[in-house]
Order: structure tokens, then sequence, then C-alpha cells
């Protein structure tokens, strides 16, 4: 690793450079961007500036909108947070521990789900629990790659007494996503919003807006 062997270092802005040169061709090869993600050795000097946190719930923090081609942000989480069952439509997303450790939890995807992709309520009746098919508690530095093909997954912060630090990757970005129900498998829309922009804290107008620039 670079600078083991005094090498130069490989800094965030070295990654995102990296990214955006990657994305400019027309082929990406996710497995080169997974080990992009694996290069980068987390130095919380590097990315304190979007690690904002919210006492109510976890954080997402644009770092880099990618030309269009994906977002890169930082999620802070508190101690006990976590995200619902989500996927990642059209989507892969690479998610790499810069501090603490999180879990993930991966779900097979609902059958009802597919089946019936209307929402209307007599399918309820019919969901099931979602099955976990995957557990990983990843460490500082850990990377991990999930896309729909792949399944589902939910992450948390599992420690009481630490707050944890992760960097995503999804190529190409979205603004919405399904949550799942974990008892029923019920789906629906959900939005996902930035709580800072480029290091700036959103206000409550442009929070409306959400629009990266
Ligand atoms: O983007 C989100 O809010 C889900 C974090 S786990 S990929
Ligand atoms: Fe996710």
């Amino acid at each position: 690793d670079a600078d083991r062997c005094g090498g130069s270092k490989f800094r965030l802005t070295d990654l995102i450079s990296e990214l955006h040169r990657v994305f400019a061709e027309d082929r990406v090869n996710v497995e080169y961007v997974q080990y992009l993600m694996e290069s980068y050795r987390s130095d919380p000097a590097e990315w304190l500036k979007y690690a904002k946190f919210n006492k109510f719930r976890y954080t997402r923090n644009l770092v880099d909108a990618g030309n269009g081609k994906f977002n890169l942000m930082v999620l802070c989480w508190g101690e006990g947070d976590g995200s619902s069952i989500h996927n990642h439509p059209e989507s892969d997303c690479i998610m790499k521990i810069l501090a603490g450790q999180l879990t993930e939890v991966r779900f097979a995807w609902p059958e009802t789900s597919t089946a019936n992709d209307d929402e209307n309520e007599e399918d309820d009746r019919q969901l099931q629990p979602m099955c976990e098919i995957g557990r990983t508690i990843l460490e500082t530095d850990g990377v991990c790659h999930i896309n729909d093909s792949m399944g589902l997954h939910r992450v948390e912060n599992a420690s009481h007494t630490d707050k944890a630090v992760s960097l995503h990757l999804y190529c190409p970005p979205f603004e919405e996503c399904s949550t799942f129900n974990q008892h029923t498998g019920h789906k629906t829309t959900a939005k996902s919003t930035f709580w800072s922009i480029y290091g700036e804290k959103v206000s409550k107008k442009r929070a409306e807006e959400q629009v990266p620039a």
C-alpha cells in the first residue's frame, strides 16, 4: 500500500479524482471501484468536515455528486442508529467504514413484493417475515458491495458507546428507494435526503429542494 513503501498517500481527494476518471469511461468496472474504496485508508482529517451528526437519526452528507454518474457521501451513525431494510434501485452500492464498526444485515427479496408491485392492502395478509441471508460486522476500512441482484440490506451501528462513520458510493445515484417492513415484507417508497452538501448543513428551505449543486 502506497504510504507503507514511502509512496505518496492515496488521499480522499485522490480517490475522488480517480473515481471521476473511471466514471468518465463508457463502461465502469465495479470491482475496480470497490478496489479504490478499499485502497483508501481512512484519515479523519480528510473527512471530518463532512461528519455532521444528528441526535435523532443517522445523517447523509454529500461529498461529491460525481458529475451525475455517482454520489459519494459520508454517513454518520449515532450509538444504536440503523437504516431501514432497503434496496438500491438500478444502482451499485459500495460502503466503506471510516470510523467505528457497522453491522450489515442482508435479506432476500420478499416474494410478494416482486409479484405484486402495487401496494393495495389485501397483499399484506399474504406477506410473511423477511428472510435474513447474511450478517457482516465491518470494521474501520472494511468495504462491502451490494446491488439489487444480491438482495436487500439494513445497516446499523450496534455499539451503544461508539459512533460510526461510513463512506458510501452509489452508482448511478438515486433519490429514492424502497424500504421494507421486516415482519411483513410490505414495501414502501422512501426519499433519500442530505443533511449536508459539500460540508455545508442543508437549510430547512433547501432540504425541500434537495437538488445537489
Ligand atoms: O443511503 C442510505 O440512507 C442507506 C445507507 S446503507 S447503504
Ligand atoms: Fe444500502
